[in-house]
């Protein structure tokens, strides 16, 4: 059985024509993925020449933590892994993406892989054909200009409530916040709080903040567990997303009896979570039967609820109970962890990287002025911000830090199917998995311009945060690929259809940035996002400045009594342990730090203590 499943995937691999490594156990394999941590350590005893390169898709997380070096060692930017038990087609070629993005039927998403955020039921991210287009009918009408508009002012009021937050209320005029601990959990709620309002009309609210006067609005929104529940609403999504691994494996009734801390926590959180979407479920389903109008905002859960309990259906097969909850999840989870995501890791970026911070705050003092944040309007600015440093630090995040890190696709079951690179027609047989890698495709020198780092001294910056690079020329190379071709099959799937990336600047050849994937199946909320964190970042950033917290190494009174030498070389400290936590980040649904976290403090502009120092 194994040899004869071996020789069949590698008869599979090399009809491909691209290069292909063969190995005794496909990496993502259960039992790999368990027991990697003994082999490990024995295969690198071995010389070197036999492992290296080859072993890098047996490490978790290679795809972002490796750069290119799979690639560069394979030769190609598109390299088949085989095992006895799977076969993938990995791929950071533009050219390759953007065709597998834009052929919808001929390389369907590869739901297999996508039971980890299906399980409460079938939803718009992880169904495929005739049932995806229902869903993504049902979900995709809210997902427009005037939302998105709602959005902007919703950010905005919310990144208010996390300075707040951070500077403790009433001891606002501090010049500077404590050491803040916190910051993916901040952002989190940030994201969860902004999506809650704009998706689901839920006003969730920040310490110290009052509670909506409508008592419906009041229980899924306080901090504390409503009547009934032994959780609040927003800590049991946290608990879902934090044990999801274990709910999905292991089945309830045995997770209740577990007698582990993890076990318990998973299932209350899950226990908690569904009783709350169920009960929203049943106001609204209340609130349709009663004829009452759609509220503001996207009423994501009206409008599902709408569409298999309103007098006309929107479908013709309805949405069960499930699915409807099931989609309310996908949109709450996807609409936050990743926005969160960026949020967090552009804030960290901005303290490592004084500057980029600087030349953003310029800009933000260029379009917004002493303005009051109350006055900003969508219409009037989000084109200037995505067009400024705002918008380059946002994209560049996106880049070099992409929330999700593989986006699975599969060759159609009916029949196999081509594609051309660099002037090749490769066949792709029916039913392999593509795996398109964006923390590759986004650091390949072949489709961005680069200089020498000066970060690292490596002969590309490609690895480095480096926001001016979207001021910088298109490469002429690239854009006369292929990628950039008209891929579209015309057809309308709804949601925004204008560019991610601003018109005056950088203009990545098409598949060579996919933060949001491409072609029909690519996210739904991209404006939302992008909208949400340059509406933010310059609430933050008119009146205060991020730094690096280096309680670490010095305290306070230390810091006021350093010279400005002494406080570069404290700051380097810093930037590098900072560096070194980004580049360490791992992949759980999207890219986090997983219990590391880099301290930042938040200062009053003026008062900085590192970062206003020009030679930062
Ligand atoms: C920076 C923030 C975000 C990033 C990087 C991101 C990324 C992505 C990616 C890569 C996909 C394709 C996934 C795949 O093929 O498996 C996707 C799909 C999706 N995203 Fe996002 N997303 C973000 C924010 C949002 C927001 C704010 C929402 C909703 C409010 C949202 C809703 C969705 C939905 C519904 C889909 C599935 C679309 C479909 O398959 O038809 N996303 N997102």
């Amino acid at each position: 059985g194994y040899i004869t499943a071996l020789r069949r995937n590698i008869a599979i691999a090399r009809k491909t024509g691209f290069p292909y490594y063969v190995y005794p156990i496909y990496p993502m394999n259960v039992i790999w993925q368990l027991t990697s941590g003994i082999w490990l350590p024995i295969i690198q005893c071995l010389p070197k020449s036999w492992w290296e390169g080859r072993i890098i898709p047996m490490l978790r997380d290679w795809s972002y933590t490796t750069n290119q070096a799979f690639f560069d060692w394979a030769g190609s930017e598109t390299v088949l892994v085989v095992g006895p038990d799977d076969i993938v087609c990995h791929t950071q070629s533009a050219d390759v993406i953007s065709q597998v993005t834009t052929r919808r039927e001929a390389f369907p998403k590869d739901i297999a892989r996508y039971s980890l955020i299906s399980m409460f039921g079938q939803n718009v991210v992880t169904t495929e054909g005739p049932i995806w287009r229902m869903h993504r009918k049902v979900t995709a009408s809210s997902f427009n200009e005037k939302n998105a508009a709602h959005t902007y002012l919703e950010a905005i009021d919310q990144t208010r409530g996390m300075l707040s937050h951070w500077f403790g209320g009433e001891k606002r005029d501090n010049d500077s916040s404590e050491t803040i601990l916190t910051l993916e959990h901040d952002t989190m709620r940030w994201a969860l709080n902004i999506i809650g309002y704009i998706g689901f009309g839920l006003r969730l609210i920040w310490p110290g903040q009052k509670l909506p006067d409508d008592p419906i609005l009041a229980k899924y929104g306080q901090l504390e567990p409503a009547p009934g529940y032994t959780m609040s609403l927003a800590s049991s999504l946290a608990g879902v997303m934090d044990h999801i691994v274990a709910i999905l494996l292991i089945p309830a009734p045995v997770m209740k009896y577990l007698p582990f801390q993890f076990a318990k926590h998973g299932y209350t959180s899950r226990e908690n979570w569904q009783k709350y979407m169920r009960d929203f479920l049943n106001d609204k389903i209340g609130e349709v039967r009663r004829g009452e109008r759609e509220r503001v905002g996207m009423d994501i859960m009206g409008g599902l609820v709408r569409s298999a309990y309103g007098e006309k259906p929107t479908t013709t097969v309805k949405l069960t109970d499930d699915e409807i909850i099931s989609n309310a999840f996908i949109m709450i989870l996807a609409g936050h962890e990743t926005t969160a995501n960026v949020m967090h890791f552009t804030l960290i970026q901005l303290a490592t990287n004084p500057a980029a911070q600087r030349r953003l705050q310029q800009d933000v003092d260029a379009l917004l002025g002493d303005t009051d944040p109350s006055t900003w309007e969508y219409e009037s600015h989000v084109n200037a911000l995505l067009a400024s440093h705002v918008g380059a630090a946002v994209n560049e995040t996106m880049r070099t830090m992409p929330p999700v890190t593989t986006i699975p696709k599969i060759v159609s079951a009916s029949a196999d199917q081509t594609i051309t690179t660099n002037g090749v027609t490769h066949l792709m047989p029916s039913g392999l998995t593509i795996n398109i890698v964006p923390a590759s495709v986004h650091r390949n020198p072949r489709w961005w311009p680069t200089r020498p780092s000066e970060i690292t001294g490596k002969p590309t910056d490609l690895e480095d945060w480096v926001p001016e690079r979207w001021y910088r020329e298109t490469n002429r190379d690239a854009a006369t690929s292929t990628a950039n071709a008209d891929l579209d099959d015309g057809d309308d799937y709804g949601g925004f259809k204008g560019s991610d990336v601003s018109a005056s600047l950088f203009r990545p050849v098409r598949g060579s940035f996919i933060p949001f994937s491409d072609g029909p199946r690519s996210c739904l909320g991209r404006r939302i996002a992008v909208v949400e964190l340059v509406a933010a970042l310059p609430v933050i950033f008119q009146r205060y400045s991020i730094e690096l917290a280096v309680d670490e190494w010095a305290t306070d009174d230390e810091v006021d009594r350093m010279g400005a030498e002494e406080r570069r070389r404290l700051y380097a400290k810093a930037q590098k342990s900072a560096r070194d936590t980004l580049s360490a980040a791992a992949s759980i649904v999207t890219l986090k730090l997983r219990g590391q976290r880099v301290p930042v403090r938040l200062v009053k502009r003026g008062k900085e203590r590192f970062v206003a120092d020009p030679e930062l």
